[in-house]
């Protein structure tokens, strides 16, 4: 059995007081959650320490967006796996498509994060995902395909969650469709030597679209951006009807 993660990426976006407020809002919402759905904020690191106090022993789980391969040294500006544990996180997403973009960041760092990543127990979500120009040229499967092999070479799949992320679905308002989704997300499962790796789907998720993607077989949860800063939403996609 599969398990599902609903996970929030929130990006740059909120302060320490505005993370505090946010769960004033949220929290309330969880005693109708499953308890078989994991829920997961991904925060900044200034926010990890406020959240990790407030949410200790609870419900709700902390992830990083993004953690340095070595566990110390001379790297101005980065932070360590080790110094996450110590906060409290459990997870961090590894290779975002915005951290592709805009950092440099390439298969081979993504590979070396997710490694010193699990070495520290924490759980890696890697993104993996096309471009618009890759799926119209009909490359998404071997760019993904790529991407997976690269950034899982010699890494545990028992310790793992895999979010397909279409970047021309992020922050557009433009889902891929959800049918769709489940196949790209079918095809990566194919590829992995644990099956049963869960496998997310992100980009445009919202309140009024989680439904359909939710009732798709492959897909075993979501990475939220934008609608996982209100709360109220957020709690709507956590407690999605099946
Ligand atoms: O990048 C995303 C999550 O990591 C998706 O962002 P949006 O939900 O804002 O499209």
């Amino acid at each position: 059995m599969r398990k599902i993660v609903i996970a929030g990426n929130w990006k740059m976006y909120k302060t320490q007081a505005e993370a505090l407020e946010f769960l004033k809002g949220f929290l309330d919402h969880l005693s109708e959650t499953p308890d078989n759905r994991e829920v997961i904020l991904c925060v900044p690191f200034t926010a990890l320490s406020t959240l990790s106090k407030n949410l200790h022993g609870g419900r709700v789980m902390i992830g990083a967006q993004n953690v340095h391969w070595e566990t110390e040294g001379a790297y101005t500006g980065e932070v360590s796996p080790l110094m996450l544990k110590e906060l409290g996180v459990r997870y961090v997403v590894i290779g975002h498509s915005e951290r592709r973009q805009y950092f440099g960041e390439t298969d081979e760092t993504a590979n070396l994060r997710l490694k010193t990543a699990q070495q520290y127990g924490l759980t890696p979500i890697l993104c993996v995902g096309e471009s618009k120009q890759q799926r119209d040229a009909g490359e998404t499967d071997a760019h993904i395909a790529q991407q997976i092999d690269k950034g899982l070479a010699d890494v545990d799949q028992n310790n793992l969650i895999i979010a397909y992320e279409p970047i021309w679905a992020i922050g557009t308002g433009d889902t891929c469709d959800a049918t769709d989704a489940n196949q790209v997300i079918g095809r990566i499962r194919s590829q992995l030597k644990n099956p049963d790796v869960p496998i997310q789907y992100g980009g445009s998720v919202k309140p009024n679209n989680i439904d359909e993607i939710m009732a798709q077989s492959e897909i075993d949860g979501v990475l939220v951006g934008g609608a996982s800063l209100d709360p109220e939403g957020f709690a709507r996609i956590v407690n999605y009807q099946t």
